[in-house]
């Protein structure tokens, strides 16, 4: 089953068009990575769908249902999505305890004690750190809360916005692992925006390559492996990469 369906999206930022005709259908249970160069588009595809960047045209849909703009509760119990920065995306002065518990209160859903226990473990924050503030909090733990913010609502799909480059080089792998277990145990479907390609081979089965708002190519992580992306641009992207690793 389609998890996600953009249909010629076209997303504006005031009188500036940012993208231009996006189409991508993500299948149930598939990790899709957009890439591209910085100020692509990327992030607004994002924001489109979360209902972050609200002046678009085409269609954007859930497992068959369209989003409307604006505010869209249902869409919201389905979609949500994870920044890139921990710290600048968590509250400073609500306790971890208050930031999951929030989406709860809003959605009127109950038994809210149980799920934010449950939200934390799964995400493998120890309990103790419940009645907590982001600043008594590593940066590992600040994304762990913000992974559990957004799987609190129990989505199916999560929209992840360079989600470990903000964070040191030893705690990235730790989250990477985890979004991989998530994503297995709970059957979520990703659409991830990074600018490291080793991270969309390690999580990744599809990518989207964009450009000036455009996709320009969509391959199997197989192809990016062996180094076989067909557009031009795409290669360039690649090498830039291989020379950013070694
Ligand atoms: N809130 C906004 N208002 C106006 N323009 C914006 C806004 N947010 C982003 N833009 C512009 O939209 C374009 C696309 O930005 P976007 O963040 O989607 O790119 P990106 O591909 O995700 O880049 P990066 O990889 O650097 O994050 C850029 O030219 C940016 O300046």
């Amino acid at each position: 089953m389609t998890a996600l369906s953009l249909k010629n999206l076209d997303i504006s930022y005031g009188e500036t068009r940012i993208t231009h005709s996006v189409s991508l259908d993500i299948a149930e249970g598939e990790s899709f990575a957009l890439v591209g160069e910085s100020g692509s588009g990327k992030s607004t595809v994002l924001k489109a769908i979360a209902g972050l960047a609200p002046d678009w045209t085409g269609s954007i849909t859930a497992f068959g249902k369209p989003r409307s703009h604006g505010i869209d509760g249902h869409f919201a119990r389905a979609c949500q999505m994870v920044f890139q920065d921990p710290y600048g995306s968590l509250h400073p002065r609500k306790t971890i305890d208050a930031t999951l518990s929030e989406p709860l209160s809003i959605h009127g859903i109950g038994n809210q004690n149980a799920r934010v226990e449950a939200v934390m473990a799964s995400v493998g924050l120890d309990r103790k750190f419940r009645f907590r503030f982001p600043h008594q909090l590593s940066g590992g733990q600040r994304q762990r809360v913000a992974i559990a913010r957004a799987l609190v609502l129990e989505p199916k799909i999560l929209l992840l916005d360079e989600p470990t480059s903000a964070l040191d080089v030893s705690v990235q792998a730790e989250i990477l692992n985890l979004l991989k277990r998530l994503r297995r145990e709970q059957n979520l479907t990703f659409l991830m925006v990074t600018h490291n390609l080793p991270v969309v081979s390690f999580l990744c089965d599809r990518l989207a390559v964009m450009r000036q708002g455009r996709i320009v190519e969509i391959a199997d992580v197989a192809q990016l492996k062996q180094g076989a992306l067909r557009e031009p641009y795409s290669r360039e992207l690649m090498q830039i990469s291989a020379t950013h690793a070694a």
